[in-house]
């Protein structure tokens, strides 16, 4: 079943006279529990479908129908519940609060959603659970971006959004944090999407959408995606 649906979706920038299309006519669909990699080089309008399918920003022109609903014509008290309780965000440099341990990061995001999941059992999941009273300073690079993620999840969304999950990562670290979105997907039927520039994570994806100059140029679905061990970069 789709869960999003972008329709002709425009966003443009004014910078003085000039007008920047970031997104110049977008259409695709996404079923729910895909994994989705939205895949393009620095400028392509990747960020920029990500922040209007996060509520963050909204299109110029065009509909995007998630659930069957039109976030393009949300107000702005219809934005905040639609970030609050149906999107996870996972960054590339993880934006955790740095004076909250792991678990206080995780039980913050459940705190703002209506149905959340266990914060505990959420940190257990991404192998944790040993470093739940830590605080950020304290935990690697790859532990924070699994606390992102055990947030992100906990909130229990509907979707859940990464932006080049892996680009702070070294590349064992990146390989386990994206078999462990994989995992998540997976196990909670999540719907994922994950933009990059690297067309071999695309590889792993159940469906890749390419952008090129804010248009897609190529739109597939993986028959059978790799595991992310042979995925090599
Ligand atoms: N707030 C803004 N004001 C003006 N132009 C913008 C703004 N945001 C994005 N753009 C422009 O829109 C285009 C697409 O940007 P976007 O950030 O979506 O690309 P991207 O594929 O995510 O790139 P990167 O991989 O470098 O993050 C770029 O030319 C960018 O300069």
């Amino acid at each position: 079943m789709s869960l999003i649906t972008f329709k002709n979706v425009v966003k443009e920038y004014h910078m003085g006279e000039a007008v920047i299309k970031a997104n110049d006519g977008v259409d695709f669909v996404i079923d729910e529990g895909q994994f989705v990699v939205i895949v393009g080089a620095s400028g392509a309008g990747k960020t920029t479908v990500l922040n209007m399918l996060g509520g963050m920003d909204q299109p110029t022109r065009g509909k995007i129908l998630v659930d069957g609903e039109n976030i393009a014509a949300f107000n702005e008290n219809q934005l905040t519940e639609y970030r609050r309780n149906d999107i996870g965000f996972v960054f590339q440099f993880y934006n955790l609060v740095m004076n909250l341990t792991a678990l206080e990061n995780v039980e913050l995001a459940t705190q703002i959603s209506q149905k959340p999941l266990n914060p505990q059992d959420i940190l257990e999941r991404v192998g944790l659970e040993d470093r739940a009273n830590n605080f950020p300073s304290q935990l690697s690079g790859g532990e924070q971006q699994r606390v992102a993620i055990a947030r992100a999840i906990a909130k229990n969304p509907k979707l859940l959004l990464c932006d080049e999950p892996t680009g702070a990562l070294d590349y064992q670290t990146g390989k386990a944090i994206l078999q462990l979105l994989r995992e998540m997907c997976d196990d909670y039927h999540m719907t994922v999407v994950v933009i990059t520039h690297n067309l071999e994570i695309a590889k792993m994806a159940d469906q890749v959408i390419r952008l090129k100059n804010g248009k897609v140029i190529d739109q597939y679905v993986n028959k059978i995606p790799l595991p992310v061990s042979q995925i090599e970069w």
